[in-house]
């Protein structure tokens, strides 16, 4: 079953979750809290099941068993922004929300850097405001969970740090629950409060990060973080530069 969350300060409440697709189990018996305002990232290598555990936060996925408690006001970002190409910026941010949203709806545009941006059409964007609209149409909604299903994973490399930075500064200034789903180690570190690698169906690894921000990469915490989840990613890390670097 899928409801609201209970108790005040959990945002996500998943008990003995499990999934399969046919014969082929992708969830199994998976636990798993997540606190109002807390950055939970989730890394795992790629078909362990990120994305089945994120749309059945969504509601877009049915659990086979358990119970999904969630927040009422869950949004989520794609790795692709998915605009509408015949609406404007402005009326693709506000979809669906009553014409007084319109004002907020600036208000989110101006909060990721687009102000001004309102009567732009989707197809004059770069990928990287494309993206930054999405997350503008995400935060007029205020999530109580925001769902990020690898939302930088198609942008260049230096647009994906300045999109991490961007999101680190939103929601550290609207506090929603945020569920990250990405490959990348090192954005999970720099983000999130808190780590999870999904393995084989299961939880492998729940870490808490209490870095402050912003995080430096080079830092030796950083550094240690980095190679924890990597060795539970199966990836050893044997370079001379992390060699040179570890805790
Ligand atoms: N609707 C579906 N029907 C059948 N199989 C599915 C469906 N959705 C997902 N799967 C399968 O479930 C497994 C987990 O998929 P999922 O997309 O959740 O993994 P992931 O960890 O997000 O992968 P990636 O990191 O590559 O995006 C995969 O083997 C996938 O093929």
């Amino acid at each position: 079953m899928t409801g609201p969350a209970t108790g005040e300060d959990l945002a996500v409440r998943i008990t003995g979750l499990h999934k399969a697709f046919g014969a082929k189990s992708v969830l199994s018996g998976i636990d798993l809290e997540i606190r109002r305002g807390e950055f939970f990232a989730l890394l795992g290598p790629s078909g362990t099941g990120k994305t089945t555990l994120l749309r059945i936060l969504a509601g877009l996925e049915v659990p086979d068993a358990g119970t999904v408690l969630a927040a009422r006001r869950r949004t989520t970002v794609y790795q692709e922004p998915r605009l509408i190409p015949a609406r404007r910026v402005l009326a693709n941010v506000t979809l669906g929300l009553p014409p007084a949203a319109r004002d907020s709806g600036r208000r989110a545009l101006a909060e990721v850097g687009l102000e001004g941006y309102d009567r732009a059409w989707p197809a004059t964007l770069s990928g990287g405001e494309a993206q930054r609209v999405a997350l503008a149409r995400a935060l007029v909604r205020d999530p109580e969970v925001l769902l990020l299903d690898e939302p930088f994973a198609a942008l260049d490399a230096l647009t994906r740090l300045q999109m991490q930075e961007l999101v680190a500064e939103l929601c550290a200034r609207h506090r929603p629950a945020v569920v990250l789903v990405t490959h990348d180690v090192d954005e999970a570190v720099r983000l999130a409060d808190r780590v999870v690698v999904l393995r084989d169906g299961a939880l492998a690894v729940d870490q808490r990060i209490d870095l402050p921000h912003p995080r430096d990469r080079n830092s030796p915490s950083f550094v240690g973080h980095r190679r924890l989840f990597l060795s539970h990613l199966g990836v050893v890390p044997d370079s001379p530069h992390f060699a040179s670097t570890q805790t």
